[in-house]
């Protein structure tokens, strides 16, 4: 219960500060808007009725009965002109301005955290998308003061109802209960929406492939096209027909409400009007009731609009709120320790054990027809077991292994595809944390280590290579950010990284701009851009440990030859400067022999260790492997 009351105050702090830090000029200027237009519409019907009193039965007119409802409706009027003016392109740009900071801010608390992890998990994934479409509910706190202003609103109608006749509010209960028929119908398409969010973005998904380039190859040499867009088609088509069925169910209940309004409200008017006659009632109560009539359904809507608006920003902000906490529980705020600066004993995994997030039951991504618990939603990440992180998983891709790599050595990690080599690669570049036991770098745990200073002090090469569209050198250059514009550092990378024909070919060589979307941009192969990413990792000075996951795969044979001449040298140099351990990934067993030490890998565990001369003559796993593969080159 405390930690409910807790977390709403929170949200509701954030709602406040959000508009407020976006643009506090703006925001006040809104929240005066709001309070303003609030009270200044009754006013008017209440000066119109001063007006219609002080002339019913007076002749001839007296000025000065008439003079004070005159006086107010006209100030009414002008406060209500000059404001309104105002008020429109204020908000406008007050949302534009708490869009772009919650855009802001949600880039830089996703960026932040150090893992990997959370790109996996689909709990956040819907959360963005979801804080992505209810963007307009973020814009402000303005919007919460005009339920201030609801209420005000309310309470002046519900005054002027009662000064004619206290029955008559009967005719707000009733608006009001059809008012609420409107928005349990607004609640269910809401819900509908938070737990159909995986089916939209699985749509939008696949209607992307059909889109985009890299995709696209094989979904016309497979003709995929029509199935694909009738599978997509199906997705959002399912989502959208629960949808309209609330749509239209809620819609023919509110239309009836609205009638038997209707019929209520013509009732009063003919009862009041016996009233009149009977001389029980005055012509201005009259006046008022006709003019108040319209005014009683849009206040009970902007009653029932207002809790909704409440409910569905406070849904937005917890949303973001738990961001928040997110972003907080995975910083690794508490590894501050630093690496060492020269490798002296090795690295060293002591019973590691790692199942991937999306390996988690919570991060199975709902089926069609099991769509995602939303009772779940407001549930707070307050560890990272909670957030999906470091929760035992019930596939482990790496279960208990105890492993060694001295300082100085060249180490190749062989196996079979899914036997968790890459694995192993991405706990060394503290990607993520293993679930169980920890990797040790000089005796330290790795945990312990500040992500940042640890990756300052790795170079990284990927069978996944990303491809950066800036210009060549900056593509380069980012690989050390200290040192991006040192033109001499970004050379002898680009030479290291065989990246050399690459940079000659472009017209304007280092600035030349990389990527076929922008205007004189140049689109590369995949073995270019390999190059690319072989020379970015080459911009790390003094790293401690190369990661090298086949990243050769794109290159032809001379290249990956001469890389791999690179890469031994600069692994000698490394071993004898810092004592750097450089960790290979390959499937070419005429790469892999090279290494000091070679790691079988086999289903999630170490199979064999040894050198190349000792694992032959073992006559194991790898022997057979490695036979295998001189034979068919034979
Ligand atoms: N992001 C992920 N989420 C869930 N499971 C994953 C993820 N990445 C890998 N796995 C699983 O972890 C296990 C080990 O995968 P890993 O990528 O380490 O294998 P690998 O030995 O590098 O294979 P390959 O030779 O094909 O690259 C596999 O069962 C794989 O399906």
């Amino acid at each position: 219960m405390i930690e409910q009351l807790r977390r709403a105050f929170s949200t509701i702090r954030l709602w406040i500060t959000t508009a407020f830090k976006a643009s506090p000029g703006l925001a006040v200027l809104m929240c005066i808007s709001v309070v303003l237009s609030s009270v200044l519409s009754p006013l008017q019907v209440y000066a119109i009725k001063l007006v219609v009193d002080a002339l019913s039965g007076h002749t001839p007119i007296d000025p000065s009965a008439v003079l004070p409802g005159v006086v107010l409706l006209g100030v009414c009027l002008l406060v209500t002109a000059v404001s309104g003016s105002f008020a429109g392109p204020t908000g406008d740009t007050l949302d534009e301005k708490v869009y772009w900071y919650v855009h802001d801010d949600l880039l830089k608390l996703t960026a932040g955290i150090p893992s990997i992890g959370h790109h996996e998990d689909r709990r956040l994934a819907d959360r963005l998308a979801l804080i992505e479409q209810d963007r307009h509910q973020l814009a402000g706190v303005y919007r919460m003061l005009s339920v201030v202003g609801g209420v005000t609103g309310t309470i002046t109608v519900v005054a002027m109802l009662w000064s004619v006749s206290p029955t008559l509010i009967l005719l707000l209960l009733l608006a009001t209960a059809v008012a609420g028929i409107q928005a349990r119908g607004w609640q269910q398409q809401r819900k509908l929406i938070r737990t159909h969010e995986h089916l939209r973005r699985l749509g939008t998904k696949i209607t992307d492939s059909l889109t985009e380039a890299p995709t696209g190859v094989e979904v016309r040499c497979f003709g995929l096209g029509h199935t694909l867009v009738k599978v997509a088609a199906d997705i959002i088509s399912l989502r959208h027909n629960r949808y309209a069925r609330i749509t239209t169910r809620f819609a023919r209940r509110v239309s009836v409400g609205w009638v038997v309004y209707g019929i209520g409200y013509a009732v009063a008017v003919f009862w009041l009007l016996g009233q009149v006659r009977a001389g029980a009632a005055s012509i201005g109560d009259l006046t008022l009731l006709l003019l108040v009539g319209p005014q009683i359904n849009t206040t009970a809507q902007g009653m029932t609009n207002n809790i909704r608006m409440v409910v569905g920003a406070l849904d937005s902000f917890g949303r973001y709120q738990w961001l928040h906490d997110y972003a907080d529980a995975n910083t690794w705020q508490q590894s501050t320790a630093r690496p060492p600066a020269v490798l002296t004993d090795g690295i060293r995994f002591d019973r590691v054990s790692f199942g991937y997030p999306s390996a988690q039951p919570d991060g199975v991504p709902g089926g069609l027809d099991r769509p995602a618990d939303a009772s779940s939603e407001r549930a707070a990440p307050t560890s990272p077991a909670r957030t999906g992180e470091l929760q035992p998983s019930t596939a482990l891709a790496l279960d208990d292994v105890d492993l060694f790599l001295p300082a100085g050595t060249t180490v190749a990690f062989v196996g079979e595809n899914g036997a968790g080599k890459s694995t192993l690669v991405k706990l060394l570049a503290r990607l993520y944390d293993p679930t169980a036991g920890s990797v040790r770098i000089d005796g330290v745990p790795l945990a312990d280590i500040d992500p940042a200073a640890w990756r300052d002090r790795i170079s990284a090469g990927f069978q996944d290579f990303a491809r950066l569209e800036f210009l060549a050198a900056d593509s380069v250059g980012v690989g050390d950010l200290e040192v991006r514009d040192d033109r001499g550092l970004i050379g002898s990378a680009v030479a290291a990284g065989q990246a050399d024909p690459v940079i000659g070919s472009l017209t304007d060589g280092l600035d030349t701009q990389l990527g076929r979307r922008f205007t004189g941009g140049v689109g590369l192969s995949g073995g270019q851009w390999q190059r690319l990413a072989l020379a970015r990792a080459f911009m790390r000075r003094r790293p401690l440990l190369m990661l090298l996951d086949e990243p050769t795969a794109a290159l032809d044979p001379e290249a990956e030859q001469a890389i791999y001449q690179q890469y031994g040298e600069t692994a000698r140099r490394l071993a004898a400067e810092t004592g750097a351990v450089t960790v290979l990934v390959s499937h070419r067993f005429s790469t892999v022999r090279m290494a000091d030490l070679i790691v079988v890998v086999a289903d999630g565990g170490i199979a064999e260790i040894g050198s190349h001369a000792e694992l032959m003559l073992a006559g194991g796993r790898y022997a057979e492997l490695f036979e295998l593969q001189a034979h068919a080159y034979r």
